[in-house]
């Protein structure tokens, strides 16, 4: 077969895949098994389970920038007197690297650094000598995507998909959209082309594997469906050309690919192996558009016990898939909290915030058992049904870990699989040891997120779950007080969020590194193409009155071509009767901080209390766009807090445009880094800007004009600037009395010619 000459042959196949009872095991009921032997299929696992988008893209050793919380009062402190400064004002908090520089709120963020942040340890200031920098017993950390360094030798390179060292084989999923879909589209790309790359264990001798032999009066589709059954200690392969064939004829019949789904995978077929059970096969079709994602077989009530392990009641029916299995379930049924059975539903969806925000019997542990529940579950053969190194659960649903593709200053990111076969990132939120006002803040990021479902330059929340229900029962009910102290128990929040390929900031750096190759020779349709998009997203936030404050280039995400808008960690919502955001701390990642975000709350020399809104969010755009033409953000020398807040906050700082081919552009990030927050413009206007729009040809003077109406033109852009207005109308008068010369002239040659 044409399919498996193109497949890499396995490396080591041997010691990778370790079969259960050798291959003779994996045997074949069915009259033409032989086209997709186990061993061809465990390539193709192979070969799929790398995924398509290299992890080093988003987890990598590539510096990200970071958001810096700094409590007003602190900063006060710190900045009322030297010595004050020279006391350690983060004393409490305070994380390298960059994730989230929290002076009061976090101090367990520093937990969160990561080996891929490597961010600067400032010990000494840069060029202040009149500030001592803080005695910080962390760091204080300037961020490093201003300077776009260029990916570092990534680890995300090496890493395996599935975490080895925590299972033998711990899961593998994949979907086809069909066999030559597979051939021609995966094996086709680069990153599908190390197919033995992926190492694959089973555990020896725990189940089999059986699918099932469609009768032919079935729906194709539904004849898909593998069944796996643990038994007995082989590995039996069962159907597998026939499953093939199924697979190509329902790839043939008009198969629509969910919208959701990732561009790059295929789609009907999903295989999902786990360790426990050993290898399980699971061959279900994705659901056409239209049809409930998760196959009605795998539906089985689910009850939550006491350590939140979900188990699952023995499943009915004949199509029972996953009959006391591990694995992918379907935990849509419902929930057993605090002894009684909360109904969820298969339907909910992210918008029923107030569904999730129950309060619990003991908001402590709202996840207990009844008594005679529990009692039934540790009766049970199998405790854990499904293994959490390999699975994570957000409200009943299993998502099969991909890989880990991101950590923030407070989450960690994973690619992870559904059982309807789509691709989504999950967001994972640490929530013991926060404090609740972070914590509060963080429920906040679902509530804007619901505001903004369907907005299709914000990326799009699928799902959540905050175990501590009556922290999310606070958020939604928008209580105000909030409770000292912090969260003790062992609680999450999950976000299932649509899947973005590549954020800006790696977009950049590997931009500017092809740029460095080619001569660097800024390519201004490409600029144009990525800001109208930031524009048009920011814009969107802005109309339903939500300030970001963390505009950065990692928080735009590539979904499926366009850009889209993430981490709503710090957004605040602006009240209907003001055009700001109230703030109690500084917030933001420094190298995108506006003026008025280093000073938020303090008093202008006017006595009035400054404070942060749109015009903030259009200066960090400002500084992402400067970024993107020079390679650096504007403030990217000053490496300190202290440094970096000094320049910032000082009006007659002049920052510094190096000419660039089109003069619009200098023009337009003038606009948006006005010092002054009222000089900025809004994101209207700079959608309009000439930079965007160019003027029409015809409206341009002829270069063989004369050299002033030229200049004219180009000061148009400066229409509000009384000065610039004032040397443009005496301008005009000039080339007016130029040309009135000039037709004198003319005239009176011709009179003189005749
Ligand atoms: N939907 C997604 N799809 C793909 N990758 C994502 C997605 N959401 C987040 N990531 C990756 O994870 C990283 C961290 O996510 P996010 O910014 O939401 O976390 P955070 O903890 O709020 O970060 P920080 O505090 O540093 O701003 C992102 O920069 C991005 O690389």
């Amino acid at each position: 077969m044409e399919r498996k000459a193109n497949l890499p042959p396995p490396r080591g196949s041997s010691s990778q895949i370790r079969p259960i009872a050798g291959e003779a095991n994996l045997t074949s009921s069915s009259s033409s098994s032989s086209s997709l032997s186990p061993p061809d299929f465990l390539r193709h696992v192979h070969a799929v389970v790398k995924r398509h988008r290299p992890l080093d893209m988003m987890q990598s050793n590539f510096t990200r920038a970071s958001r810096v919380l700094v409590s007003q009062t602190e900063l006060s402190r710190s900045t009322a007197s030297s010595s004050s400064i020279n006391r350690n004002p983060f004393s409490k908090t305070v994380s390298q690297s960059g994730k989230v520089v929290r002076a009061t709120r976090l101090p367990n963020v520093a937990s969160d650094q990561r080996k891929n942040d490597a961010a600067e340890v400032v010990t000494t200031p840069h060029g202040d000598s009149s500030l001592t920098p803080p005695s910080i017993t962390g760091t204080i950390t300037t961020t490093h995507d201003e300077n776009m360094s260029p990916f570092g030798s990534s680890k995300g390179d090496s890493e395996p998909l599935v975490d080895e060292k925590k299972s033998s084989f711990s899961a593998c999923s994949f979907h086809l959209a069909s066999p030559h879909a597979l051939a021609d589209d995966h094996l086709k790309k680069d990153q599908f082309a190390s197919a033995s790359d992926a190492r694959i264990t089973f555990q020896k001798g725990e189940s089999f594997l059986n699918t099932q032999t469609a009768t032919n009066d079935q729906d194709p589709m539904q004849q898909l469906h593998g069944n796996m059954e643990v038994s007995g200690s082989s590995v039996k392969f069962e159907g597998s050309a026939l499953l093939e064939k199924r697979i190509e004829q329902s790839h043939n019949q008009h198969y629509v690919e969910p919208t959701t789904r990732s561009s790059v995978m295929g789609s009907s077929c999903v295989t999902t192996m786990s360790v426990h059970s050993g290898p399980t096969f699971q061959c279900t079709p994705a659901p056409l558009a239209g049809q409930t994602a998760f196959p009605q077989e795998m539906s089985s009530s689910t009850i939550e016990n006491s350590s939140g392990v979900l188990d699952n009641a023995p499943s009915e029916g004949p199509g029972s898939v996953m009959k006391e299995a591990d694995g992918l379930q379907n935990h849509q049924q419902g929930l057993h909290l605090g002894g009684s059975v909360k109904e969820i539903g298969p339907s909910r969806d992210a918008n029923h915030l107030q569904s999730q925000a129950l309060p619990a019997r003991n908001p402590s542990s709202n996840m207990d058992l009844g008594p005679s529940r529990s009692s039934k579950v540790e009766k049970a053969p199998h405790k854990k049904k499904y293994d959490p190194d390999v699975f994570f659960k957000v409200n009943g649903k299993l998502y099969q870990k991909l890989g880990k593709i991101g950590s923030g200053g407070s989450s960690e990111v994973h690619k992870v699989i559904s059982s309807d076969c789509t691709i989504y990132a999950l967001k994972r939120i640490k929530l013991k040891g926060r404090d609740y006002s972070t914590a509060y803040g963080f429920c906040q990021e679902i509530e804007y997120l619901n505001k903004l479902k369907g907005k299709k330059n914000i990326i799009q929340l699928i799902d959540f779950e905050v175990t501590d229900k009556t922290l999310l029962q606070e958020v939604v009910n928008g209580s105000t007080t909030i409770k000292d102290g912090r969260i003790k128990s062992d609680e999450y929040m999950y976000m299932v969020l649509e899947y973005g390929e590549i954020d800006l900031a790696h977009m950049l750096s590997q931009k500017w590194k092809d740029m460095n190759k080619s001569g660097w020779k800024l390519d201004e349709n490409w600029l144009r193409f990525y800001w109208q998009q930031m524009l048009e997203a920011v814009n969107t936030i802005h109309e339903e009155r939500i300030v970001h404050s963390d505009l950065k280039p990692a928080n735009f995400l590539l979904v499926r071509g366009s850009l889209k808008l993430i981490d709503f960690g710090i957004a605040k919502a602006i009240l209907s009767d003001t055009t700001n955001i109230q703030r109690d701390a500084q917030v933001g990642t420094l190298n995108y901080m506006s003026p008025e975000a280093f000073m938020c709350n303090e008093h202008d020399a006017n006595g009035n209390t400054i404070k942060c809104g749109r015009p903030s969010d259009i200066w960090s755009l400002g500084c992402i766009l400067y970024q993107m033409v020079y390679g650096k953000t504007p403030f990217a020398e000053y490496k300190t807090f202290w440094t970096k807040f000094k320049v910032i906050t000082d009006r007659n700082y002049e920052i510094v445009y190096k000419p660039v081919s089109n003069p619009w552009l200098v023009d337009l990030m003038r606009r948006c880094l006005a010092w002054d927050r009222n000089q900025r413009w809004r994101i209207p206007q700079l959608l309009q800007h000439p930079f965007l729009v160019p003027p029409v040809p015809q409206e341009l003077p002829s270069l063989h004009d004369h050299p002033s109406k030229l200049l004219m033109h180009r000061l148009e852009a400066y229409w509000d600037d009384p000065e610039v207005s004032r040397l443009r109308s005496e301008l005009h008068d000039v080339v007016a009395k130029i040309d009135e010369g000039r037709r004198d002239r003319s005239m009176h040659v011709e009179t003189n010619v005749s």
